[in-house]
C-alpha cells in the first residue's frame, strides 16, 4: 500500500469537496473519475501535500504526512502534475525540468541523465533545448508529465493529463502510463472514460465528495450490462438514443450505471438520514 486516506474530509470555506472518505492505494495505475465538482482535484491536492484535510489521516509511502519532516521526505519521493501547471516561460524544456529535479532534492550528479530520460519518454526529445513558450498546448502539458517523472516517483499524481494531447498522444501517454504504473502507484484524474479503459487497472468514482463505486475496471463495465431486456447488448438493430442515453461504449455505460446507483441510494429515505 502506498498511499491511504481514512475518513478523509475535505472543505473549501462552506463546501464540503470531500466527506469522510476511505481510500486505499498500491501499486498499479488507478483512474480517478467523476462528474465536474465531484471532489477529484481535492483528493490529488491532499495526497500531493499541497493541501490539508479538514479532518482524517492520511498516509503517504509510509509516512505519516502531518508531521513536516515526514512531508519534506515524502514529497521528494512524489511526483505532481496539477490540474493547472505553473512554469517558466523563458526556460528551455531541459531548464524547467532540471530545475523541477533541483526542487526534489535529486542527487545533481544523477539530474542531467534523469532529466533527458523523462523528456524522451514523453516524446520530447527533439525539443529539449526549446523555450516551453515556444511549445504548443499539448507539448506543454508533456513537459508537466516529465517533470512529474524525473524523479521516478513511487507515486505519481496526475490530474488531468490528457487535457489538450491529441489521440496519438493520449495513446502514447496511456502505454507510459502503464510502463510507470508497473513499478510505482499512479493515480490519474481524468474526464476521459477512454483513458481509464486504456490505462487504468483500478477506478474510483467520486460523486459529490463520496466514493460512488470502487473496484477493477472490468467491474465497472460489468455494471453497464443490463441483465435483460432489449437493451442488455445493443446491438445492429439498437435505437441510437437507447445507446447513448447510458453511453456509447462499456465503460461510459458502467460510468452511467455506477452514477446513477449512488445517486438513487443517496436519495433513498435511509440514505437521507446519513
Ligand atoms: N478553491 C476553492 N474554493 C471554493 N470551493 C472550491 C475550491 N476548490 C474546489 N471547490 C469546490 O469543492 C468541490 C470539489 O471540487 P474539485 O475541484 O475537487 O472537484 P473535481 O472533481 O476536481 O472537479 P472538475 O472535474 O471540475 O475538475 C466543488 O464543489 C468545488 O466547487
Amino acid at each position: 500500500m502506498t498511499a491511504a486516506v481514512h475518513s478523509l474530509t475535505v472543505r473549501h470555506r462552506r463546501t464540503v469537496a470531500l466527506d469522510g472518505i476511505d481510500l486505499r492505494f498500491g501499486t498499479g495505475v488507478h483512474g480517478l473519475l467523476g462528474p465536474n465538482g465531484a471532489g477529484k482535484t481535492s483528493l490529488i491536492r491532499v495526497l500531493a501535500t499541497v493541501a490539508a484535510p479538514a479532518t482524517g489521516r492520511v498516509e503517504l509511502l509510509g509516512g505519516d504526512i502531518a508531521e513536516h519532516r515526514e512531508r519534506a521526505a515524502v514529497r521528494r519521493r512524489l511526483g505532481y502534475l496539477p490540474q493547472e501547471f505553473g512554469y517558466y516561460p523563458g526556460f528551455t524544456v531541459r531548464e524547467f525540468v532540471s530545475y523541477v529535479a533541483w526542487l526534489k532534492e535529486m542527487r545533481p550528479a544523477d539530474v542531467p541523465e534523469a532529466v533527458e530520460r523523462a523528456v524522451e519518454r514523453v516524446g520530447l526529445a527533439d525539443r529539449i533545448d526549446v523555450k516551453v513558450k515556444r511549445l504548443s498546448g499539448g507539448m506543454v502539458r508533456r513537459v508537466g508529465i516529465a517533470q512529474a517523472i524525473v524523479n521516478d516517483p513511487e507515486l505519481l499524481l496526475l490530474d488531468e493529463p490528457t487535457a489538450g494531447l491529441d489521440p496519438e498522444q493520449r495513446v502514447e501517454f496511456r502505454a507510459l502510463l502503464r510502463d510507470i504504473g508497473a513499478a510505482s502507484t499512479v493515480i490519474v484524474s481524468t474526464h476521459l472514460v477512454e483513458d481509464v479503459a486504456a490505462a487504468c487497472a483500478e477506478v474510483t468514482l467520486l460523486e459529490s465528495g463520496r466514493v460512488a463505486f470502487r473496484g477493477t475496471t472490468t467491474d465497472l463495465m460489468d455494471l453497464g450490462k443490463p441483465d435483460t431486456g432489449p437493451e442488455a447488448t445493443p446491438g445492429p438493430g439498437a435505437s441510437a438514443a437507447a445507446v447513448t442515453d447510458s453511453g456509447d461504449n462499456p465503460i461510459e455505460r458502467g460510468y452511467t450505471a455506477a452514477l446513477r446507483a449512488h445517486r438513487a441510494k443517496a436519495a433513498a429515505p435511509s440514505g437521507a438520514a446519513r
